[in-house]
């Protein structure tokens, strides 16, 4: 039987090892890292790993949420997302992955861009939100930006 993409990886040492560099990174990010206070940074990794590893092709199913719900009251940019893929890209180098892996990775994370990127912040008020309150984190003035990853 072919590989599965997962295997092909390098199984869950590898996506546990990528998760580790790129949320260090996001819980180091003057403007990410905001959208992540009061989260464990371990139980995030541990859940986008799940998520990939079935996206991969991976023995086990995420069990974690419905990934549109779980981000719909996150006011994602253009901007952030994108922010957020250059600091996975540069996970994906730092963890040894070749160029054809890591498109392949990125290829994945991006299929989800449209469940979880909002067009405009009036579109965040098109919803009456009675469990969930919108989270709007405007980008931090450059002096607030501290290391050359921020900018
Ligand atoms: C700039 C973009 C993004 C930001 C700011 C962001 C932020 C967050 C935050 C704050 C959480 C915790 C929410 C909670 O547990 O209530 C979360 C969970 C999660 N995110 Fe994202 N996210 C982004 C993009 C993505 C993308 C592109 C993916 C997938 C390809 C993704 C996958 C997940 C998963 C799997 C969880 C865990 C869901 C669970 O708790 O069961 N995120 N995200």
């Amino acid at each position: 039987m072919s590989q599965t993409l997962f295997e092909t990886m390098g199984g869950l040492p590898v996506l546990q090892r990528v998760h580790k560099i790129f949320y260090d990174k996001v819980y180091a990010h003057a403007w990410l890292k905001q959208f992540f206070a009061g989260h464990d940074q371990k139980a995030i990794e541990d859940r986008q790993t799940s998520f990939m590893a079935e996206k991969m092709g991976g023995p086990a199913a995420y069990t974690g949420k419905d990934i549109k719900m779980v981000h719909e009251a996150m006011y994602i940019t253009p901007e952030l997302f994108d922010l957020r893929n250059d600091l996975l890209e540069q996970s994906l180098q730092e963890a040894g992955l070749d160029e054809a892996l890591r498109v392949r990775w990125l290829r994945i994370d991006n299929a989800f861009r449209k469940q979880i990127v909002k067009d405009s912040v009036e579109s965040m008020y098109d919803n009456d939100w009675k469990y969930k309150k919108p989270i709007i984190i405007p980008k931090p003035a450059e002096s607030e930006r501290e290391t050359p990853a921020d900018r």
